[in-house]
Parts: C-alpha cells; sequence; structure tokens
C-alpha cells in the first residue's frame, strides 16, 4: 500500500484562489467522450484494469452476512473461469484478476474479514468501511468519529468518510479541515481513508475544487465523488475537476492523492471514460488501485458481458452470464 498522505496546514489563501471555468470542464468531458474509439484488445485491457480498481460495494437495509460473503466471492473471482481462462489468466493466489476491496457498513465489516480470511484473501483484497454518518453526514461529530474507531477495530483497512457538506454550503473551511483532520486521527496509523465529498450536493464546482484541497490538506489519501445515495454522483465532470484538485496538490507537496469515483457507473463504456480521463490529466502513474478505484455494485456485470463478446465474438444470453 502506498504511504498515507500526511495532509498539510490549511492554506486559506488557496482556496481563495480557486476559479473553475464551467465552459472549459464541459469541453473537456466532450473531448473525452469523443475519443473513446478503442481497438478491442485494447479495450478487453482497460476493462480488466478496470476490475482491478473496484471497490465492489453494498450498502443497503437489507445487507446481511451472506450477501457480503458473496460479495467477497465475487470480488475474488469477478469473472467465470472459463472466461478468465480465455483472456490469458488463472485463478491462483498470483492471480491479478480481483476486486482491489469490498466496501461495506461498519457493522458488515467482521463478516467480510471473516470471509476474506476464509479464502486466504485478507492480505490481497481490502475491506472498506463507509463510516461517519453516512451517507448524510448528519450526526455529532463525536458519533462519527467513533463510527470509525469501531470500523477499524472490527478489521476495516480502509475507511470511507462522507463530509459534512454544510461546512462547504457554507464556507466553513476551517472547520470542515478539522473535522478531516480528526477523522483521519480516528482511522489510527494504518487504515486509509477516502473523503467522500458528496459532490451533487455542493452546489458549484468552485465548492467541488475547494472541498477537495481541503480534504488532501488534511490528510485525506482518497477523495471521493459521492455515496451512491445522491441524486447526481460520478460525473467525468466532477471527475475532471477533482483530478485537477489532485494534480495541483502534487505539483505542491509531491504527494499522489487517490480519487474514487463512485455511484451510477454501471458500464464497461462509463468505466473506460473514466480511465482514459485519469491517464490524461493524471498520468499512468494513477492508472492502478493504489491511486483510483470505481466505488460501485452494478459494474461488475458489464464488464462481464463485454468481455464474454470480445472472446466469443457473440452477445450473451442470460443464462450464460453469471452476475445479475
Ligand atoms: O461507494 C459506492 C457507491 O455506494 C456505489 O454506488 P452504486 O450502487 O451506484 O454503484
Amino acid at each position: 500500500m502506498i504511504e498515507r498522505n500526511p495532509g498539510c496546514e490549511l492554506d486559506l489563501g488557496w482556496l481563495n484562489n480557486v476559479n473553475i471555468n464551467l465552459n472549459a470542464v464541459n469541453a473537456a468531458v466532450t473531448d473525452l467522450l469523443n475519443s473513446r474509439e478503442l481497438k478491442n484488445e485494447h479495450r478487453a485491457a482497460w476493462l480488466l484494469r478496470a476490475i482491478t480498481c473496484i471497490d465492489l460495494t453494498t450498502l443497503a437495509g437489507d445487507d446481511t452476512a451472506s450477501n457480503v460473503s458473496r460479495l467477497c466471492l465475487k470480488a475474488a473471482k469477478p469473472l467465470p473461469e472459463d472466461l478468465l481462462n480465455e483472456l490469458g489468466f488463472e485463478y491462483g493466489s498470483d492471480c491479478p484478476i480481483r476486486t482491489a476491496a469490498v466496501c461495506v457498513y461498519p457493522s458488515r465489516v467482521e463478516d467480510a474479514v471473516k470471509m476474506l480470511t476464509k479464502l486466504n484473501l485478507l492480505d490481497k483484497i481490502n475491506v472498506a468501511s463507509v463510516a461517519t454518518g453516512f451517507p448524510s453526514g448528519q450526526m455529532p461529530l463525536k458519533t462519527r468519529l467513533e463510527e470509525i474507531r469501531y470500523a477499524v477495530e472490527k478489521g476495516a483497512t480502509e475507511i470511507d468518510i462522507v463530509i459534512d457538506r454544510s461546512l462547504v454550503l457554507t464556507g466553513q473551511w476551517e472547520l470542515l479541515y478539522q473535522e478531516i483532520q480528526q477523522m483521519k486521527e480516528a482511522c489510527g496509523p494504518k487504515a486509509h481513508m477516502k473523503a467522500i465529498l458528496a459532490t451533487g450536493e455542493l452546489g458549484t464546482l468552485n465548492n467541488v475544487y475547494k472541498a477537495s484541497l481541503v480534504a488532501m490538506m488534511a490528510g485525506s489519501d482518497f477523495i471521493k465523488t459521492s455515496t451512491g445515495k445522491e441524486s447526481i454522483n460520478a460525473t467525468l465532470t466532477f471527475g475532471i475537476v477533482m483530478s485537477r484538485a489532485i494534480r495541483e496538490y502534487y505539483d505542491k507537496f509531491n504527494y499522489k492523492v487517490g480519487l474514487k469515483p463512485a455511484g451510477g457507473i454501471r458500464t464497461g463504456n462509463d468505466a473506460i471514460s473514466w480511465l482514459i480521463m485519469i491517464k490524461e490529466i493524471l498520468g499512468n502513474e494513477w492508472l492502478n488501485n493504489e491511486l483510483f478505484r470505481f466505488g460501485a455494485s452494478g459494474l461488475l456485470g458489464d464488464i462481464e458481458y463485454n468481455l464474454f463478446k470480445y472472446v466469443t465474438k457473440y452477445y450473451p444470453v442470460s443464462y450464460e452470464f453469471t452476475v445479475g
């Protein structure tokens, strides 16, 4: 795992200079979508890469130990064995085709740890837990911090915190910085922290950029677009703005913060657009699961569909298809 982000002092002057050009961002999105034509074998390689960057997620009110166990099995073997073999890989302890993490609620962390231990993959697939009053963040700070400690104690190695959006909307940057810093502290010495900005609720792209900077200055190891529960979730527009903030942070401090788009990413084409965007703005160094993740509950199904089509040259019918 990459070294954790030490953060830095809050620089309010930096925030005051933020001014996002909406037209330029929209033009960049259009360019990206138009540049998606890829040869088939390149598409397959991008799709396999995408699998390795997924935080395979279940965040539902009816989650149980058994569906978390199934999630772990899927994380361990994301594609049917015969399809994987056709693509030149074999399942085994050194098979690189598995998801980066499973992502669950704090109460389900223990279930995920148990199952991954049983599969002998606890050192290969991370257990991520959402925390801090996910998805709204509208709880007293004490409770939010306690939730982080609980998830870490149960074995989570990655904590996906949600920020208090009201602090962004009312310009309380110092308080936001202090809260995120305390959250990082609550993660203890090892767990990596992803800060969910809930970009669809921040009002403006300037706020998205500023919240990205504050989250990084406060020590977030990743910044993440959304909870998946907002009405607007991961869009390329937000992704471009956040990636530029990550680039600026890197230029200033020489530290690489990761990006995690999450919410509504459902197709192989979506995944490829995100990967190309990362390559163009942040470069190849970010194209791995130490610095890039998809938060997704339903993306694997379409990736499997596309890879099946690539291997067999025909469209699969439903019974040939393992993922719902
Ligand atoms: O963090 C992950 C998101 O909750 C997943 O959202 P999704 O269910 O729309 O893929």
